[in-house]
């Protein structure tokens, strides 16, 4: 038996901060930021229909996609934003659930998919179990303006297009909260897995 963790939140509250604790420990993860990624290579599908739809505007001179340029559209303009899913999202899926299969035809005991909008996208019946990475909003946009470089107007664009943290937080089935350390962080994520019955020896 495979048991299938969803793990989430929203942006900039952590959850690659505690994806890369399943890597370091050898459980396989499945990125969907990563994946999506891969689907607007060039020649791609996904490219090709994001170049009909938003025009030649969102690439660089090169032809390789300019993420700062789609991401300065789709995040101030729902309707935008919702093209861009349509697009892209059928694709991302499609790979996350033949690479989740795999792993469980391998019978691999635990399976991490890092899907950062598994509540706005309703994906919670690929999953056995929903692990939100939480931190408090005030914490959320203070590291995401640090991190990303960016205004705090810019961060709450992206922030404002997810739904609220607070909001995904009661509706999980175990939360990390990520407002202390890391290490305590890590410690809630062990004591949770043992709860599941997965044991994490470091
Ligand atoms: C618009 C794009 C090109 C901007 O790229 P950029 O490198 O600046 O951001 P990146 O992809 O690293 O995403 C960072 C974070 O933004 C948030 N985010 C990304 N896309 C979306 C979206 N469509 N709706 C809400 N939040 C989003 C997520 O929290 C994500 O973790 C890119 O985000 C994209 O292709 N988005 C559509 C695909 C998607 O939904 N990806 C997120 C989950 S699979
Ligand atoms: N416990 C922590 N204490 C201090 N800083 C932290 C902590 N956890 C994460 N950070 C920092 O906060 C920022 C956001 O974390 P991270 O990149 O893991 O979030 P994310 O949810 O994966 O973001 P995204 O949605 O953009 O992919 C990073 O700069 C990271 O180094």
């Amino acid at each position: 038996m495979t048991l299938v963790v969803g793990l989430t939140g929203s942006i900039a509250t952590g959850k690659s901060t505690i994806s890369n604790m399943f890597v370091q420990w050898g459980v396989p993860v499945i990125d969907a930021d990563k994946i999506s990624r891969e689907v607007v290579q060039v020649g791609e599908e996904a490219y090709e229909q994001i170049v009909a739809t938003f025009g030649r505007q969102v690439l660089h001179e090169d032809g390789a996609l300019n993420r700062e340029a789609l991401g300065n559209i789709v995040f101030k303009d729902e309707a935008e934003r919702k093209k861009l899913n349509n697009i892209m999202h059928p694709q991302i899926r499609k790979r996350m659930l033949q690479k989740r299969d795999q792993y469980v035809v391998n019978k691999e005991p635990l399976v991490v998919m890092d899907i950062p909008l598994l509540f706005e996208s309703e994906l919670f019946h690929y999953v056995d179990q929903v692990l939100v990475v939480y931190v408090d909003p005030d914490i959320q946009l203070d590291r995401l303006t640090k991190r990303d470089e960016v205004s705090a107007d810019k961060a709450l664009e992206r922030i404002n297009s997810q739904i609220p943290i607070t909001e995904k937080r009661d509706r999980a089935d175990a939360i990390v909260n990520n407002g202390g350390s890391v290490e305590e962080s890590e410690e809630q994520l062990k004591a949770i897995l043992k709860q599941w019955g997965i044991e994490i020896n470091t």
